[in-house]
């Protein structure tokens, strides 16, 4: 039952799934946190992947960059392969001076220059919103772990190299911590196909300061916010054998 985008076998994926936009950090994630992981789909060298966390079974696979991405994928992965609940593992620039960098933000909502939700409904705006409960325990673990994450709104843009001079300061006086690509569409989506959605990113640059992450410093804060995501998926239950 491959799709045009995913050539796994049906049953491949777990009902969770977290998803990085760089299909390599998908081949990390598994090597580094999943346990008898095993690769289920590689088209365009979009790689997903199955295996454990703590006896829990869960999935990995890249998106890509962009809205029209991750809603390809993240559509195939619930309609046609039983995806329950899909966490974004992303990076993401920082708008306000108070946000900085290696940061997590629990994305609680996003806004867009996407015009994608407002295909889904007549036009109008959409609240893309995660699920509470996913947000919740993603706040929660992060407490436990003694983890300082922001919680707020993002917003989600179609164009990395934006035309709009005033876009930043103008997000920055809506109060809105960080932009990224990606987190509207996924929201958008879940709504669509009835799954549960949440973002969690990390701040890989700033827009105000011009900083940015290392190599290296990128790959341990990402590690930090891995873990948060996949305390999330195991505070969701198994479905019925
Ligand atoms: O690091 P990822 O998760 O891909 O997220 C961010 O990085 C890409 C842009 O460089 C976009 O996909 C943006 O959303
Ligand atoms: O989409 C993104 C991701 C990181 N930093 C940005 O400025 N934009």
């Amino acid at each position: 039952m491959a799709t045009p985008h995913i050539s796994a076998a049906p049953g491949d994926f777990a009902d969770v799934v977290l998803m990085p936009g760089d299909p390599l950090r998908a081949r990390y994630i598994s090597e580094r946190f999943l346990e008898d992981a095993r690769g289920v789909t590689s088209v365009r060298n979009m790689f997903g992947f199955t295996g454990t966390y703590q006896g829990r079974r869960i999935s990995v696979m890249g998106h890509g960059m962009g809205v029209p991405s991750i809603s390809i994928y993240a559509t195939e992965l619930i309609k046609e392969y039983g995806a329950r609940v899909l966490i974004r593992v992303g990076s993401c620039g920082a708008l306000r001076p108070d946000v900085k960098l290696r940061d997590v933000i629990v994305a609680t909502g996003a806004g867009t220059d996407s015009k994608v939700n407002r295909m889904r409904l007549l036009d109008h705006d959409f609240a893309a919103v995660p699920d509470f409960q996913l947000a919740r325990w993603a706040m929660e673990a992060a407490e436990r772990r003694s983890k300082a994450v922001r919680a707020g709104t993002v917003f989600t843009s179609d164009l990395f190299y934006h035309p709009q001079e005033q876009l930043t300061a103008t997000l920055v006086r809506m109060g809105v911590l960080a932009i990224e690509m990606e987190v509207a569409g996924l929201y958008g989506v879940a709504a669509e196909f009835g799954a549960r959605a949440l973002a969690l990113l990390t701040v890989s640059d700033h827009l105000q300061t011009g900083e940015a992450l290392s190599p290296q410093d990128r790959q341990t804060s990402f590690d930090e916010m891995i873990e948060l995501a996949l305390d999330v998926a195991l505070k969701v239950p198994a479905p019925a054998p």
